[in-house]
C-alpha cells in the first residue's frame, strides 16, 4: 500500500534519532492502487477463532498495535471475536489482555489505550457451519454500522480467519449467506486466511475453488507473514532501486543463493499440527517461497500488486522439478516423544532442498532452500555468493568469496562479505564487511511486527504482499511430487540431534551445489 490515506499515518520509519537522515520518507506517495474513498467509514474487524492461539498471539496484539498508532480509529472501528466458546465479552478481553502489553514498544502508559481498545472488542459465540451465530454476528455488525453511520453510510467488513482449515469452506459459505456488508452501504467485505492453504496441489486447488466460488480474488487475502517481515519487504527496494545490484544479479556473477531457516527449539505444544505438514509445508513451500520469489523474480512494470505478483508467478513456473539426490530430510532425535506425534512418523523436521530456475537469469545457479526446527540457532536469511573472482592475482580465494547477507531476524541487517587488504604495512588481504545492521543504523526506530503490517494492507485493500491463487498452485506444484513421496514413506528423514546443525548430510550437499565456506572470518560486532 503506498499511501496512508484516511487510515492514520504512514508506517514509515518514523524520526533518526541520531540527528541524521529523516527517515519519515515518502511512501511511494506519487501512485496509488487501491480506491481512497473504499478505506474510510465504519469498520468491522471479526476475528473468527477468536478463542485460538494465533488469535491471542498475533492477531488481537497486531490489531492493538495499530490502534495504539492511530491506524484504526475508536470512532471508526469494532472489533468482533467470533468461536465456538462459550465466554463473555469480558471474558475474552481478560484472555489476550496479557498478550497485548506485553507488545513491541509496550509501557505502563500503554494501560489506558489499553482499556480503550479492549472496550472496542466484543464476543459472539457459535459454531462454525451453522446460520444462528453468523446471523448473530451479522446483527451486532450491523448495530454496530448503524450506530458509527449517521452520516457516511459505510459498511467495510474484514473476517480475519484464524482458524483451522478444514473449516474455511463452511465459514467462507456462513460469511456470505449471513454477514457480508450492506449492499445499500458503500464499502467492501474482505477474507484473511491464514495457511496452510492445503497439503499439497490437488487439496489446495479444491479449497481454491471452493473460497472462489464465494468470493472474489480481490476479496480474499491468503496471509504468508514473511511477507510482512521488514526486510522481506525490502528486497525490491534492494534489488531495484539500486544500479550497484541491477548489473550483478545473475548467473554470471552470482554462483548460489541459499535461503535459512532455523529454529532452536522444537515442535513443543504443536506436535499434533506440525506432525500433519512437516517443515517443507511449514515452511518451505510458503515464506520461503515467497522470499525466493522476490529474490529471483524479474523487474515488474510497476509497483501494482498485480505487476509484481505476475512476475513471481513466473519465476515459480521456471523452477524446475527437484531432483531427489539434491534433497535431505532430518527428524530430529525426541521428536516422536511428543504424545501427540505418532510413533512411526516419518515426517520431517529438516529440510535441504536445491531448485533451479530454468531462465535466462538463473539457469546453473542453485538456490538451496534450508529449514529446520531444533537446530543450534534460531535465524532466518538470505545468503547470496557470488563466484570466485577470475584471475586472482591476490591469491585470496581460499580467504573466501563476496556474500551478500540479508539477515531477516533475529537483529536485522544487510552486510556484503568483502575482501579488502589487511590494514598495516603488508600488501595481504582480509575479510571484512560493509555492514548495515538495523539496530544501530535506525536507532529509537521500532520495526513493526508482520502481522500488523499485513493487517494494515488489507484494511486499505493492497494485495501487494498476500499470495495470489495461482502463485500457491505454482508453488504446490513444485513440491507436490516430493511430498507425496515422504507422505509414503519412499523417503526417510535422517536422525540429528537436538541443537545440532541437522543432519551432516545437509553440509555435505551444500558443498556439492557449489557453497564454498568462509574459514576463519571473524565478525566484531560493532559497539553502539
Ligand atoms: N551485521 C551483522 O549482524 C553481521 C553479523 N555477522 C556475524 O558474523 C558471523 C559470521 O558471519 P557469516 O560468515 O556470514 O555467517 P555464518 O558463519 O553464520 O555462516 C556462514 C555460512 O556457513 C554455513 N556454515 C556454518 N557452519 C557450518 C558448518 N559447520 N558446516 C557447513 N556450513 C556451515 C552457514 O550455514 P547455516 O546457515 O546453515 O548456518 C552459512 O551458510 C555470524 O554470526 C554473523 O551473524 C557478520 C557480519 C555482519
Ligand atoms: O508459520 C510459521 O512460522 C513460525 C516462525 O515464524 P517467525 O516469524 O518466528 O520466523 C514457525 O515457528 C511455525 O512453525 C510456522 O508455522
Amino acid at each position: 500500500m503506498l499511501t496512508s490515506g484516511s487510515n492514520g499515518p504512514s508506517l514509515s520509519m518514523g524520526a533518526d534519532s541520531s540527528g541524521g537522515n529523516n527517515l519519515r520518507s515518502e511512501s511511494f506517495t506519487e501512485e496509488k492502487y487501491v480506491d481512497d474513498s473504499l478505506e474510510s467509514g465504519c469498520l468491522s474487524i471479526v476475528v473468527l477463532g477468536a478463542s485460538g492461539d494465533l488469535a491471542k498471539k498475533k492477531t488481537f496484539p497486531a490489531l492493538f498495535n495499530l490502534f495504539r498508532q492511530g491506524f484504526l480509529q475508536a470512532n471508526e472501528v469494532h472489533i468482533f471475536g467470533y468461536a465456538r466458546t462459550k465466554i463473555s465479552d469480558d471474558e475474552l478481553r481478560d484472555r489476550i489482555r496479557g498478550y497485548l502489553s506485553q507488545g513491541k514498544g509496550a509501557s505502563v502508559e500503554h494501560s489506558d489505550e489499553l482499556s480503550k481498545f479492549l472496550q472496542l472488542i466484543k464476543y459472539v459465540s457459535g459454531s462454525y457451519d451453522s446460520g444462528d451465530g453468523f446471523t448473530l454476528l451479522n446483527k451486532e455488525i450491523s448495530e454496530h454500522e448503524l450506530s458509527k453511520n449517521s452520516q457516511s453510510g459505510t459498511s467495510r467488513r474484514l473476517f480475519y480467519l484464524a482458524l483451522p482449515p478444514s473449516v474455511y469452506p463452511s465459514v467462507c459459505k456462513m460469511i456470505r449467506n449471513y454477514c457480508m456488508n450492506q449492499s445499500d452501504l458503500t464499502g467492501w467485505t474482505r477474507i484473511v486466511v491464514e495457511k496452510p492453504f492445503g497439503k499439497d496441489l490437488s487439496s489446495a486447488e479444491e479449497l481454491s475453488t471452493q473460497l472462489g466460488e464465494l468470493f472474489d480474488e480481490q476479496q480474499i487475502y491468503r496471509i504468508d507473514h514473511y511477507l510482512g517481515k521488514e526486510l522481506v519487504q525490502n528486497l525490491l527496494v534492494l534489488r531495484f532501486a539500486n544500479r550497484l545490484f541491477l548489473p550483478l544479479w545473475n548467473r554470471d556473477n552470482i554462483d548460489n543463493v541459499q535461503i535459512v531457516f532455523r529454529e532452536d527449539f522444537g515442535t513443543e505444544g504443536r506436535g499434533g499440527y506440525f506432525d500433519e505438514y512437516g517443515i517443507i509445508r511449514d515452511i518451505i513451500q510458503n515464506h520461503l517461497m515467497q522470499v525466493l520469489c522476490l529474490v529471483a523474480m524479474e523487474k515488474p512494470v510497476s509497483l501494482k500488486p498485480e505487476h509484481i505478483r505476475d512476475e513471481k508467478v513466473k519465476v515459480l513456473q521456471s523452477v524446475l522439478p527437484i531432483s531427489l539426490e539434491e534433497v535431505v530430510l532430518g527428524q530430529y532425535e525426541g521428536y516422536k516423544d511428543d504424545p501427540t506425534v505418532s510413533n512411526n512418523s516419518n515426517t520431517p523436521t529438516f529440510a535441504t532442498v536445491v531448485l533451479h530456475i530454468h531462465n535466462e537469469r538463473w539457469e546453473g545457479v542453485p538456490f538451496i532452500l534450508k529449514a529446520g526446527k531444533a537446530l543450534n540457532s534460531r535465524k532466518a536469511e538470505i545468503r547470496v555468493q557470488f563466484k570466485d573472482v577470475p584471475g586472482d592475482i591476490f591469491k585470496c580465494k581460499k580467504q573466501g568469496r563476496n556474500e551478500f547477507v540479508i539477515r531477516l531476524q533475529p537483529s536485522e541487517a544487510m552486510y556484503m562479505k568483502l575482501t579488502v587488504k589487511k590494514p598495516g604495512l603488508e600488501m595481504s588481504t582480509i575479510q571484512s564487511e560493509l555492514d548495515l545492521s538495523y539496530a544501530q543504523r535506525y536507532q529509537g526506530v521500532t520495526i513493526p511486527e508482520a502481522y500488523e503490517r499485513l493487517i494494515l494492507d488489507t484494511i486499505r485493500g493492497d494485495q501487494q504482499h498476500f499470495v495470489r491463487r495461482d502463485e500457491l498452485k505454482a508453488a504446490w506444484e513444485i513440491f507436490t511430487p516430493l511430498l507425496h513421496k515422504i507422505d509414503n514413506g519412499e523417503l526417510k528423514p535422517l536422525p540429528y540431534k537436538p541443537g545440532s546443525r541437522g543432519p551432516g548430510q545437509a553440509d555435505e550437499l551444500l558443498e556439492r551445489a557449489g557453497y564454498v565456506q568462509t574459514h576463519g572470518y571473524i565478525w566484531i560486532p560493532p559497539t553502539l
